[in-house]
């Protein structure tokens, strides 16, 4: 009877082997927590970066930069952080978002030693020839200074008809749709692809023709809404790229390695077969290549001609949305551009399209471009970049080397102590009235000093031509005024919602018939 009683009652106790897994599990349960919470108090406390404000998250990992890149709002996160906590703000536990006037010009400014940190090598991936994404300063000097001439200020003369005919192209096609509501900020991604295939190959993709792109467009965006969570954690790009024989490819970002290198490739081959008489950014590369052929190698001159259309294509789109749509917003700095262009048009300083040298001439034109650019940077990523040996100081506060730092172009934009109390709102007056070196010293939408953008006067070119162009032939008017445009940012801070409905102003002028670049419409070799 005691017997069965033993027997049943251990029937209820836990075995050894049970109470031995429970103890091993508590046991391991602890250890993670204890080192859980040493981790949280070592870097809330003790890191070298601990006590620099920011959000609780973004002091313990990437976790917080991964959700805003896929949120695409870490420009406005940004700008809500710097006003509510001032200078620095933590956004990972050893990277900072600096607003510092300083520290920008420490980090961006002439000779410096801050240099490309990591979250590059993901766009830079296996290429060996791209200026862009290489993070050695001395492979970087070296690779500028064989392709930086055809981007020069001299240039720009060569390249103007090949954008005057883009850009005739551009108000035929806006012609035959004004009967009804056109998406605008679709059509000017449309002309952007076009002029830089047009003033890279001589030959427009065609994408305004067919009122669509072939999935380049598609492809810069996968490539950047990848590249701008994942240059955060580089092992898993790099991971991936080790897996990718036996997995697939499972990233957007290899496209950039992908189908617009491939339209590059066949365009140099193409060339090289059939020649040309043209004086555009390919044939300057082959000059180049001719001078030096053990240097600038075919790799090289097909990297550069990708570049062109991934870097210069959606941004130079963004930034004509921006500039027409502030505009078409505050109607009063419409109405004084508009008196100046007519204004030139009566002193007969006015072509169709209108010249870089006449554009040049147009002081609120050029202020109302900046403005444009000014407030709406096409590029609102952190730009980030390595603490060089020995540390740094920015704000009263030592910042180790290895860390990284970097500014958002939206951010020191909207410094009110260089941009004016205003600095939020748009008013191209700020660059007429106001203190125009300084402001252009901290504009940070082209970057900065040594890694500044290629492409800028290229740019300006094509807006400065464009924007009173399309003016000169249109009344043009938001279908819905109230309506925002709606903002994403993956590196590239792009607009949707740019509709407008648009009334002929006058017909074709004399300055267009004596105009011979922008008469005549080219496409092809
Ligand atoms: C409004 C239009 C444009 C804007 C706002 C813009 C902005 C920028 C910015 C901010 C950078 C520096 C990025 C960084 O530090 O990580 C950059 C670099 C660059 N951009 Fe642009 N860009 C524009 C148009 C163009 C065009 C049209 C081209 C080529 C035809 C181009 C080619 C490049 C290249 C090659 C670099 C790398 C420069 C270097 O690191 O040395 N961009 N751009």
């Amino acid at each position: 009877m005691a017997t069965t009683a033993l027997l049943s009652m251990s029937s209820f106790l836990p075995s050894l082997d049970s109470v031995a897994t429970t103890l091993v599990s508590h046991y391991l349960v602890t250890i993670s927590l204890t080192f859980a919470l040493g981790y949280v108090v070592y870097q809330r406390f003790f890191a070298p970066l601990a006590g620099v404000p920011g959000p609780f998250w973004a002091s313990l990992g990437k976790g917080w930069l991964i959700v805003r890149a896929k949120k695409g709002d870490l420009h406005r996160e940004l700008i809500r952080l710097h006003e509510l906590h001032g200078p620095l703000v933590r956004v990972a536990p050893k990277e900072l978002s600096v607003a510092d006037l300083d520290g920008v010009k420490m980090i961006y400014g002439a000779g410096s030693q801050f240099h490309k940190s990591d979250w590059y090598s993901v766009l830079k991936g296996h290429r060996t020839f791209d200026p862009f994404a290489e993070q050695d300063p001395h492979v970087h000097a070296a690779q500028k200074k064989l392709v930086i001439r055809p981007y020069a200020m001299e240039t720009l003369k060569d390249l103007e008809p090949y954008v005057d005919s883009t850009i005739y192209h551009f108000i035929n096609r806006m012609r035959e749709k004004m009967t009804s509501q056109i998406d605008l900020g679709k059509w000017f991604q449309l002309f952007a692809f076009d002029v830089i295939g047009e003033i890279t190959f001589s030959k427009r993709f065609g994408f305004m023709d067919t009122e669509h792109d072939d999935g380049s467009l598609k492809s810069v965006e996968s490539t950047l809404a990848s590249a701008s969570w994942l240059g955060h954690v580089p092992w898993v790009f790099w991971t991936h790229d080790f897996l990718k024989p036996y997995i697939g490819n499972w990233l957007g970002v290899t496209n950039r390695t992908g189908s617009l290198m491939q339209r590059a490739l066949k365009e140099v081959e193409e060339r090289k077969i059939r020649g040309t008489d043209r004086n555009d950014i390919l044939e300057k590369f082959f000059r180049l290549q001719r001078e030096k052929p053990d240097q600038v190698t075919d790799v090289a001159v097909i990297s550069m001609a990708a570049a062109n259309i991934t870097a210069g294509s959606d941004t130079t789109a963004i930034s004509l949305r921006s500039i027409i749509y502030h505009l078409l917003q505050n109607p009063q700095h419409l109405a004084t551009l508009r008196e100046e262009l007519e204004q030139a048009k009566r002193e007969h300083r006015l072509s169709d399209p209108v010249t870089m040298e006449e554009a040049d001439r147009l002081p609120f034109l050029q202020a109302t471009i900046l403005e444009g650019l000014r407030i709406h940077p096409a590029i609102g990523g952190l730009l980030p970049r390595r603490v060089p040996h020995g540390g740094c100081v920015i704000a009263n506060r030592y910042i180790p080397a290895g860390h990284v730092v970097g500014a958002c172009a939206w951010v020191i934009n909207r410094n009110t102590s260089v941009f004016g109390h205003d600095a939020a709102d748009f008013n191209p007056h700020r660059w007429i009235k106001g203190n125009k070196a300084e402001m252009q010293r901290y504009f940070l939408t082209f970057g900065g000093a040594s890694r500044m953008c290629f492409g800028k006067n290229i740019a300006f070119m094509e807006m400065t031509k464009m924007v009173p162009t399309f003016f000169r032939h249109f009344d043009v008017a938001l279908t819905d005024p109230q309506r925002p445009l709606t903002e994403k940012n993956f590196f590239f801070v792009i607009q949707e919602g740019l509709v407008v409905n648009l009334q002929p102003r006058d017909e074709k002028s004399e300055e267009q018939q004596a105009n011979g670049g922008a008469g005549k419409e080219s496409n092809g070799y």
